[in-house]
């Protein structure tokens, strides 16, 4: 697996706070990778560190190739930290000019409108940033980020304080820039459904550690169960012993998908009516929460 970062043994401590606690993790080049974690876990940390804008405390990180800080390493790498600010009285057009000539890059009027398009800001192109919604800041940032032309881009919270469609655009734009243009997007968020929605891979943080790491679809697909419809459900229930559940009118069976043809066979041969039977994907919400202990705020009200 070639890795775009990696990090060894990374620690980084606030007086006691422990941000990061000993945080090795490899972050494949292609896809999305969504990094994971409650209020605190250390990933704002994380990034800042692959970023350079602070030192680990101790061990290491190799960012596109080179370790932290390294100049030819950072050119090949983009990044939006935070919702951005831009000078209130300047157009989107006028701070992607302004920026890329600060970053000693040409930026003829064919440049910038590409990268306008890119996010979808063409049609704000020259309105001045005081009046744009978060969800139009956030994609300039995006479009700063890209200006270097970049193999990867880091984000921390792309989504935040964004509305349902400002979302949805994002998470296009998102999917675009890994399919479409190979880049690699790593990016940290709260916003569980999304993540499930827009990532690939996801790595999942508590206190400064990672404790969980693999494909959405790994992820997802390992807390599968059987979801039956049946009469007697009590029959049911004592068939299945410790691995049964109730759920509404339903049975929830916690076995695995090969033992599913084997129990259906027995439930019919003791004379169970079986009115549906389908696997049900634990998502990732329910995986974050077993694995962090957390409660999640339904995102319906962040
Ligand atoms: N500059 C700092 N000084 C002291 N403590 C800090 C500093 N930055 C972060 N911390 C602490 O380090 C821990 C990890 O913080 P961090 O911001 O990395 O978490 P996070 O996962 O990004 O959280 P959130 O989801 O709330 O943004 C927290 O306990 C935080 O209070």
């Amino acid at each position: 697996m070639t890795s775009v970062i990696e990090t060894r043994s990374l620690t980084k401590t606030y007086g006691t706070v422990r941000a990061l606690d000993g945080l090795s993790l490899e972050i494949p080049r292609g896809g999305v990778y969504g990094v994971l974690g409650p209020n605190g876990a250390g990933k704002s940390t994380l990034f800042r560190i692959l970023l350079g804008l602070i030192r680990p405390t101790e061990g290491q990180a190799i960012v596109m190739g080179g370790p932290i800080g390294d100049v030819k390493a950072s050119r090949r790498m983009g990044s939006m930290i935070e919702t951005p600010r831009f000078p209130p009285f300047m157009t989107a057009r006028q701070v992607l000019v302004w920026l890329s000539t600060a970053h000693g890059l040409k930026a003829d009027s064919n440049r910038v409108d590409t990268w306008l398009d890119r996010v979808g800001l063409t049609g704000a192109a020259d309105r001045k940033v005081r009046g744009f919604s978060v969800g139009m800041l956030q994609r300039l940032g995006v479009a700063i980020a890209l200006i270097t032309e970049p193999e990867l881009i880091i984000l921390d919270e792309p989504t935040s304080g964004m509305d349902p469609p400002g979302i949805q655009e994002m998470r296009a734009l998102i999917r675009s820039l890994s399919d479409h243009e190979g880049i690699t997007v790593v990016l940290a968020s709260h916003q569980l459904l999304e993540v499930q929605r827009v990532c690939d891979r996801v790595a999942i943080m508590n206190k400064g550690r990672l404790v969980r790491e693999g494909s959405v679809s790994e992820l997802t697909t390992s807390g599968e169960r059987l979801r039956l419809s049946v009469k007697p459900s009590e029959k049911v229930l004592q068939v299945l012993g410790a691995k049964g559940s109730k759920e509404g009118d339903a049975v929830i069976a916690a076995i695995p998908r090969a033992e599913g043809p084997a129990l259906l066979k027995a439930l019919i041969e003791q004379g169970v009516e079986i009115d549906e039977a389908r696997w049900v994907g634990a998502d990732l919400e329910s995986v974050f929460m077993t694995e962090t202990g957390s409660v999640q705020i339904p995102e319906a009200i962040q």
